[in-house]
């Protein structure tokens, strides 16, 4: 039987102040969820090991804070990353409106700025009654965009490890494609190469 591949893959986590990214985070890796509310001051970092196919998968998840005057330290940690989630409150319309204003923020940072960066949309805290983004409506901002979206509960389990698996597989497949081309590239200017005779 062939060894398990071993991949390592950064994903970020951002979104607006207080939608719940350290609970989805924590929820994702530690299967806890708390009801006191402690800010994110800068960055932090959990990672979780699992098994896609034929390949384990190391997950660093980078937790950003929302805080507006840690914007700019905070955005020098998108560099390098291979994936996305960005998170909004379904009962904060504010948190959704900002989707725009984070989406281009990251992708600003991915070098090179390309498309098939993937990032995943979650609607957090759909476990309480006074939603105010209807699901609709978040569905097409996704579909406009082309990324998958999913509404979610840190809070009562619901979505959350979906939302993250679909996020690694895709990262994961653009990991592969980056090698690939890499590994072509490097036979293409590969001087020593033996050459097909001809004739
Ligand atoms: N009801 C409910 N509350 C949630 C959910 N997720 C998070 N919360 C609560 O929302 C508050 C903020 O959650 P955090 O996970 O700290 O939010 P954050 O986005 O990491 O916040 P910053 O780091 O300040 O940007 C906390 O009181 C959480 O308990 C959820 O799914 N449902």
């Amino acid at each position: 039987m062939n060894p398990r591949k071993k991949v390592d893959l950064k994903l970020i986590i951002v979104g607006a102040l207080g939608v719940g990214k350290t609970s989805l985070l924590h929820q994702y890796v530690h299967k806890t969820f708390f009801e006191e509310y402690q800010t994110t001051l800068g960055a932090s970092i959990l990672s979780k090991i699992i098994i896609l196919d034929d390949t384990t998968l190391k997950l660093q998840i980078w937790d950003t804070g929302g805080q507006e005057r840690f914007r700019s330290m905070v955005s020098t940690f998108y560099k390098g990353s291979d994936g996305c989630i960005l998170a909004f409150d379904v009962t904060d319309p504010e948190s959704f409106e900002a989707l725009d204003i984070w989406r281009d923020d990251v992708l600003a940072k991915i070098v090179p700025m390309e498309q098939s960066y993937p990032m995943v949309v979650l609607g957090n805290k759909i476990d309480l009654e006074d939603r105010k983004v209807p699901q609709e409506v978040a569905h097409e901002w996704c579909k406009e965009k082309d990324m998958p979206y999913f509404e979610v509960s840190a809070k009562n389990d619901i979505n959350v490890v979906q939302a993250f698996e679909v996020l690694a597989s895709r990262a994961l497949l653009r990991y592969q494609g980056i090698a690939e081309n890499h590994l072509a590239d490097s036979i293409k200017l590969s001087p020593g190469q033996p050459r097909s005779k001809c004739c």
